[in-house]
């Protein structure tokens, strides 16, 4: 049983949808699952904890916590860390802190991993992590408000949060069916960290092949797909989690509140289709509560038949520093987070049935306000970005801020009647 700890809300979601599309049964859970759940049958769990920007040793903490349930649960023949596939974090950041202590208590000495995620045009080369054609470091990440990333070599990167060494399995390791001997040298040589280069999906199954007896795995949803493939193909009855999952359907809203390159063309794209919009201005007004209020009487002004509305602090880079300098960045993004959380139960308790939310924090900041335990895994609405049905309130779409097309948030809101 694979038992995936994820470091932020979409990236559960993905990595989830990455296990299910290969036929391994998922369970999803926000937050620590209850001691005694009850769950239908299942080959995987995956628990979303939202640790990628707190303190580090909260993020440790919790981290733990969710390994010790997976072990009390049968769950952690193989465990899997889901970090960023743009490898979010700071110098001070906490996937090598929560690798670190991972690793310490399953005792295991080497840790491969690789961020590699081909389909969303993350690709591993040579230890070196590219956004499609350029490297991290100059992707649009290197303005995200709370993990700019500005450095693209993926073993400095994670030395610097690390007490271990890193060290690659290069292209030609991967390729000539050598990732098992180098990470026996790489070992030998005291690195405890390994990125496994990868360009294309046959690269991670090749990893995923070569991996599949490896008790402890970190990266994206692209190396967990491949995992998920091996394990697929050793396995009687693979295939049985693949059904095909049911749409949601009901009076639906946007909230967004990723400041990320491809956010930033969804709302364009949303408000140029004339969508009702309502900006939240953290500059004008510092009160969670009156920001909410202020959001939810303007919904409350809405004439049926305008189409799911957009509620939204997304900025580009330059206006969002001028907020960040005001307010503080930790401040100005708990204010928002915290004024979206209170509208989302504000939208649901006006009838809204699928909520669609643009932001790995912002999902982390909706999903705690409505006390959302868990979900199954419904149809994807765009690679990597599934609708979750929890078993009561809103089916919920939790979306990556760099994933979609530019098209998602519109399409995703659409097809209602009451909208
Ligand atoms: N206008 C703004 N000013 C300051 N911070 C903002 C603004 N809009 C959003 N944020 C914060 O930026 C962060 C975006 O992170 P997140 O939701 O994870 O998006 P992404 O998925 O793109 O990383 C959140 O903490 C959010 O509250
Ligand atoms: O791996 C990915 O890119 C995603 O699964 C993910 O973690 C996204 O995080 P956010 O961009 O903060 O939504």
């Amino acid at each position: 049983m694979i038992g995936a700890i994820a470091d932020d809300f979409t990236g559960a979601t993905d990595v989830a949808v990455a296990l299910r599309r290969r036929g391994i049964r998922t369970l999803l859970y926000f937050g620590l699952p209850p001691q005694r759940a009850e769950a239908p049958e299942h080959d995987a769990v995956v628990i979303a904890l939202k640790t990628r920007t707190v303190h580090k040793a909260d993020a440790v903490a919790r981290s733990l916590r969710a390994l010790r349930w997976l072990r009390a649960h049968g769950a952690a023949e193989q465990v899997y860390f889901k970090y960023c596939s743009t490898f979010d974090s700071t110098p001070d950041g906490n996937i090598g802190p929560v690798l670190d202590a991972l690793a310490d208590a399953m005792d295991v000495p080497i840790v491969p991993m690789t961020p590699s995620s081909p389909e969303h045009g993350r690709t591993q080369y040579n230890g070196y992590l590219f956004v499609g054609d350029v490297l991290l470091g100059e992707s649009p990440m290197r303005h995200h408000p709370l993990t700019p990333m500005t450095d693209s070599y993926l073993p400095r990167l994670l030395e610097a949060q690390s007490a271990y060494r890193s060290g690659v399995v290069t292209l030609p390791h991967v390729r000539g069916r050598g990732v098992e001997r180098r990470l026996a040298e790489l070992r030998g040589q005291g690195v405890r960290y390994a990125f496994v280069d990868a360009l294309e999906d046959d690269d991670l199954m090749e990893a995923g092949r070569a991996l599949a007896g490896a008790p402890l795995v970190a990266g994206a949803a692209g190396l967990a797909g491949g995992l998920a493939a091996a394990h697929a193909r050793t396995r009687a009855g693979a295939g049985h989690g693949g059904a095909p999952a049911p749409e949601p359907s009901g009076p639906a809203a946007v909230l967004a509140g990723s400041c990320s390159a491809r956010t930033l063309e969804q709302v364009h794209h949303m408000i140029e289709a004339g969508r009702p919009a309502y900006r939240l201005d953290a500059l004008a007004d510092q009160n969670a509560d009156s920001l909410a209020r202020g959001a939810l009487a303007w919904y409350d002004t809405l004439r049926q038949g305008t189409g799911a509305p957009l509620i939204y602090s997304s900025l580009e880079p330059a206006k969002l520093r001028r907020v960040q300098e005001a307010l503080g960045v930790e401040r100005s993004a708990s204010i928002l987070e915290a004024a979206i959380g209170r509208i989302a139960r504000g939208l649901v308790e006006r009838g809204v049935t699928r909520l669609v939310t643009a932001g790995g924090e912002t999902s982390g900041a909706v999903v705690s306000a409505l006390g959302v335990p868990g979900g199954v895994i419904g149809a994807e609405a765009a690679r990597g970005v599934p609708w979750i049905l929890p078993s009561s309130g809103p089916a919920l779409l939790l979306k990556s801020g760099n994933f979609g097309d530019p098209d998602l948030l519109l399409e995703a809101s659409l097809a209602d009647p009451r909208n």
